[in-house]
């Protein structure tokens, strides 16, 4: 279970911490109550000692003193021993409360990906680390702040997952926070150097080593890695496998492979997540705002669809009013009960969790509650098209940080596409991505090539077709769910399929064929 890929969830975590800080607090307050009466009999039992011990001969002859020896031990140390009872008892349930409590919450494995989050928030959005560090995001403070070992943490995971420059920067900010020798510059620079070589940046690798090297001629950490960056840079002719050593953080020395194309998409990624671009109806005159009826459906006859539209080319719009609160708080109650993290695509075609979508989703089916239907008639009323193949729902739901990186809803191999049920039901010809909350910060919807982003507003909906007429996959609806900021986001998709749609794509949404 992973706590940081949802932030619905975590709200749990926070009220079970608050019960346990009021128990933990009782927990003292007895304790001390009870400790301040076992201090009693210890004060009065000592006093007796004292006196034992200066002359134990003289004392135990006396019939009363043996008397009373025995009376302690049939009275007051056995009230003693009732205490110390009870005081253990009390501290076992308490102990298992958080033993339990700590095998449901959070851990150290959520830690991660927890200080990950941060780390794309300063990124994506070039955050200023200053301000982040002082606990203030787009000018919203919490008076928590990020210490040196967060930085020093964030600054380790950055470097294990190739972020080499944000493995320098962060080391560097927790160089600078740190007043006690917890790591030294060098151990930071260690860090980074690795990270370079892994990245296949060896020359830099090399020269830092070069330097680290220098004040500790015989680290065999250093030794080992120099040797394995002078083999690949030339420099030398055998590699002694024996001598390559990595950090304990580091087990093998894997080599990243450098996409260019993915990097450059990123880069365009989170400019267009930064609001680089301008709004879309800022872009094209030609965009619209309209209300919409679907070639005069009588039921939108009635109670017509507000469309916006986004894009021209691909056609993208957004529905607003699609679904209406009640039913928007009933499928996030039920979903709470159900969501798991969300998987990508892996080889042959298994789900396999992935960093690159930082969310936890749950699953639907038309006939599961009314609010799932009632929502299925309208979109099908709405687009045209047939409810016979619309995927079951997927409820989502993203975490700290939480995004999806640019993906394309449609499968490149529409081979391997078949529904649970056996049927042959096509690519996913179009997507209906829901918002069920307005996310105070962050969180849109980007769309790559078009550079146009959509802004979740609760109850609305983006529209947009993924396959051309012909069938084939529209590579501009690439797109994106930026890093959430502020707050907690949810969205859901109904993906339509292509069979049972031949007839009805002809619909007002139509884009032009290619
Ligand atoms: O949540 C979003 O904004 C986009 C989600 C998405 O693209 C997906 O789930 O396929
Ligand atoms: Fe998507």
């Amino acid at each position: 279970f992973d706590w940081a890929s949802s932030v619905a969830q975590l709200k749990a975590v926070a009220k079970t911490e608050q019960v346990l800080v009021s128990r933990l607090q009782n927990f003292i307050n007895n304790k001390t109550e009870e400790l301040g009466r076992i201090q009693n009999y210890v004060d009065a039992l000592r006093k007796v000692s004292d006196k034992i011990s200066s002359s134990k001969e003289e004392y135990i002859s006396h019939p009363i003193n043996q008397y009373h020896l025995i009376q302690r031990f049939a009275k007051e140390w056995t009230k003693v021993g009732d205490l110390l009872q009870m005081f253990n008892e009390t501290g076992f349930e308490l102990t298992q409360n958080i033993s339990r409590m700590r095998k449901l919450y959070p851990t150290d494995n959520d830690l991660n990906p927890a200080a990950a989050g941060i780390e794309r928030l300063q990124r994506v959005y070039e955050l200023s680390i200053d301000e982040l560090i002082e606990g203030n995001v787009k000018g919203i403070n919490t008076r928590n702040s990020i210490n040196v070992n967060d930085c020093f943490l964030i600054g380790k995971i950055s470097c294990k997952s190739f972020k080499c420059d944000a493995c320098k920067i962060w080391m560097q900010r927790a160089l600078k926070l740190k007043a006690d020798e917890t790591f030294t510059n060098d151990e930071a620079l260690a860090y980074e150097a690795v990270c370079r070589a892994k990245r296949g940046n060896l020359t830099h690798a090399f020269a830092i080593t070069e330097d680290l090297l220098t004040r500790d001629p015989f680290n065999d950490i250093l030794l080992g890695n120099m040797l394995y960056y002078r083999f690949v840079l030339g420099k030398l002719n055998i590699l002694y496998p024996c001598f390559i050593t990595i950090k304990v953080d580091y087990p093998h020395l894997f080599i990243f492979h450098k996409d260019e194309n993915a990097e450059d998409e990123i880069k365009q990624y989170n400019q267009i997540c930064q609001g680089k671009f301008k709004l879309p109806h800022k872009v094209s005159k030609n965009l619209r705002c309209y209300l919409y009826t679907n070639k005069n459906d009588p039921r939108l006859r009635i109670k017509p669809v507000k469309v916006e539209e986004l894009c021209n080319s691909p056609h993208i719009v957004q529905f607003y009013d699609v679904i209406n609160n009640d039913d928007i708080e009933t499928i996030k109650k039920m979903s709470k009960k159900h969501l798991s993290r969300a998987l990508v695509t892996g080889p042959n075609n298994t789900g396999i969790v992935e960093d690159i979508r930082t969310s936890k989703v749950a699953w639907f089916k038309k006939n599961d509650f009314t609010a799932v239907k009632k929502l299925y008639t309208r979109i099908s009323e709405m687009t045209g098209l047939s409810e016979e193949t619309f995927e079951d729902l997927q409820v989502a739901n993203y975490g700290l940080a939480g995004e999806y990186q640019p993906h394309f809803d449609y499968t490149e191999d529409p081979s391997i596409y078949k529904r649970e049920d056996g049927a042959e039901v096509g690519n996913r010809i179009a997507t209906m991505l829901l918002y069920l909350n307005d996310v105070k910060e962050g969180g849109r919807t980007a769309f790559i090539e078009p550079k146009i982003v959509a802004k979740p507003i609760k109850g609305s909906a983006v529209f947009w077709y993924n396959l051309y007429p012909s069938g084939l996959g529209d590579p501009r609806t690439r797109h994106a769910s930026c890093p959430v900021v502020i707050g907690n986001k949810w969205a859901s998709n109904v993906w339509v399929h292509e069979v049972q749609q031949e007839f009805k794509r002809k619909c007002g949404l139509r884009q032009d064929a290619d």
